[in-house]
């Protein structure tokens, strides 16, 4: 699902409604009535006290529609008009005119005002601001702000929580409404999924507007939400004429004295992506324990008995991850950098070949073209420096991936996979992810899907993908705090079923 920036929004309004020969007002109604629908169907006319906070822009005017049909179905309402500018929308006040038709008087709130009392049983339905937020809220409606969040009640958020901006972190995080749900019109924004401004919404929901879908499909955006129906046609069915020849050989290069488990997370999560055969190359010292613990994959050792010291790689890999456990010293950083000069198909690099990068840019121009550097945060900014929010670090992430002809994913609670100047927002996975290991686990998987055939950036996106899928479905029987990254290794199978099984009604809906 694509997801579009504020202005491309704005366009799409006005593309719709010059197409569908509608007025203004009418995609509002539209709106309101989407989100009435919503609730109604949730409350069943429950008589619990609702308080619709609303501005005087579009989105407020979206609350005072929807305060009329909430009033026409009996609901018990009290209506707020945060009175923020005297530069009233059209529509706002073609709505605010209804509702005085119909007898309800708004309470107008501004400066000198006093707080209206909510109790913690109450709804707030937060109508202030939208997508056209271009500043940082006044004082006074900062304290309206915190107020509201102070008062324990469900917060149902209209397009985005008020006081988030959609293109930038906010200026006072305290002076952001706390949603418990938001229903975002027609497209998700990027804010819901960044960790900086993702925080400020507990669950969120599209609900569709009719916006002409013409132009939703003609026009290019930046960013992708990935879910299920972008990841089913990247799959690559195993054919019955195949043998393990026709998935590749994979070879996982890491570890270091006491850290050979990486390699070993990494190796056998490869195999379980479907990698025909997996080599591992480890120092002398990780022989013993790949070789029991793993009896699937074959093992190349180094000469140095505790780090790697000389890659030295028999054959012609399919496909290469390599640096997780491996460490800086400078022999393994010689040895990293005079493979980077052989290697020519892309790779998958991970942890310390990521820490080796940024102690020694000059590397970077032997990385093989659209090679996968799989970074969290503390090494993404080694590589690319600090940033300012995180709009900066996705933009700085583009440019490196530009000027590398790489791919980055940036792992978090949303991975974000960025090749040049696109980024692909994952939706699976899960804190019971935040364990040692699982980022060696994705590194496996995406070597084990470039094995077989996928090319680097679908290996991303899908592995990034099926790997929080695989956690999604640990967590189900693990829980949250005992999924282990073997875990997540044990379910890849899982995941691959659950991602084929054929859709139904239930399945569309998680995604
Ligand atoms: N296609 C869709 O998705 C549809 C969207 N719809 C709805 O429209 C909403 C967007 O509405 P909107 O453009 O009127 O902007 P909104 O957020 O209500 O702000 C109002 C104005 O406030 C101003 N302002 C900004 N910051 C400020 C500040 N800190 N303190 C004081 N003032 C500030 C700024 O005006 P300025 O003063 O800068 O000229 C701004 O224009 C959208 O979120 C959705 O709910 C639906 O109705 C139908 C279809
Ligand atoms: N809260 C979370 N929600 C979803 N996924 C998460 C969360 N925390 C971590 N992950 C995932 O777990 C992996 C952690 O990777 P990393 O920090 O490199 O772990 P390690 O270094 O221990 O292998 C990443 O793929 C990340 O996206
Ligand atoms: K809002």
């Amino acid at each position: 699902m694509k997801i579009f920036t504020a202005s491309q929004i704005y366009e799409a309004d006005k593309f719709t409604i010059n197409k569908q020969q509608i007025t203004s007002d009418a995609l509002m109604e539209r709106a309101a009535t989407k989100l009435f629908d919503w609730m109604h169907s949730r409350l069943q006319g429950a008589q619990v006290k609702i308080h619709l906070f609303c501005g005087i822009g579009n989105n407020g005017g979206d609350g005072v529609a929807l305060a009329r049909h909430l009033h026409e179905h009996g609901y018990d309402i009290a209506v707020y008009v945060v009175n923020y500018s005297e530069k009233r929308s059209k529509d706002f006040l073609i709505n605010l005119d209804r509702l005085k038709e119909r007898k309800l008087w708004p309470e107008f709130l501004d400066s000198d005002c006093s707080l209206p009392e909510i109790t913690p049983n109450d709804i707030i339905v937060d109508a202030i601001f939208g997508i056209g937020l271009n500043r940082a809220p006044d004082a006074w409606v900062a304290n309206l702000i915190k107020h509201l969040n102070s008062s324990s009640a469900f917060v149902l958020s209209v397009d985005i929580p008020s006081g988030l901006p959609s293109n930038r972190s906010p200026w006072d995080g305290e002076h952001v409404v706390r949603a418990s749900y938001v229903l975002s019109f027609q497209v998700p924004k990027l804010v819901f999924f960044l960790p900086e401004t993702g925080v400020y919404q507990n669950q969120w929901e599209i609900l569709d507007i009719g916006l002409d879908s013409e132009f939703l499909v003609k026009t290019d955006t930046d960013y992708e939400l990935i879910g299920r129906p972008e990841i089913m046609p990247m799959y690559r069915p195993r054919l019955k004429f195949s043998h393990k020849g026709t998935y590749g050989h994979s070879v996982i290069i890491g570890g270091s004295y006491g850290k050979i488990g990486a390699v070993q997370l990494a190796s056998n999560a490869c195999l379980s992506a479907g990698s025909g055969l997996v080599t591992a190359f480890v120092p002398e010292c990780g022989y013993h324990s790949l070789q029991t613990s793993i009896p699937e994959i074959m093992v190349l050792t180094d000469d140095a008995d505790d780090s790697i010291s000389e890659i030295d790689i028999p054959f012609v890999p399919t496909a290469i991850g390599v640096g997780m456990g491996m460490g800086t010293k400078d022999e393994t950083i010689k040895a990293f950098g005079s493979f980077l000069k052989k290697v020519e198909t892309s790779i998958v690099i991970d942890a310390d070949g990521l820490n080796i990068l940024a102690k020694q840019p000059n590397l970077l121009k032997d990385v093989p073209k659209q090679s996968v550097l799989t970074p969290h945060p503390k090494e993404l900014e080694r590589l690319i420096g600090k940033w300012k929010d995180d709009f900066d670090k996705l933009e700085k992430a583009k440019s490196f991936s530009m000027k590398n002809d790489c791919i980055i994913v940036i792992k978090g609670a949303h991975s974000i996979t960025v090749y040049k100047d696109k980024g692909f927002v994952n939706t699976t996975g899960n804190p019971g992810m935040a364990t040692a290991g699982s980022g060696d686990v994705l590194t496996g998987m995406i070597t084990g899907l470039m094995a077989q055939g996928y090319a680097p950036l679908q290996a991303a996106i899908f592995g990034v993908y099926l790997h929080g899928l695989a956690g999604d479905v640990g967590v189900s029987t693990a829980g949250y705090e005992a999924l282990k990254a073997s875990g997540i290794i044990e379910n890849i199978g899982n995941a691959y079923m659950e991602l084929l099984r054929p859709p139904n009604k239930e399945n569309e809906e998680k995604v």
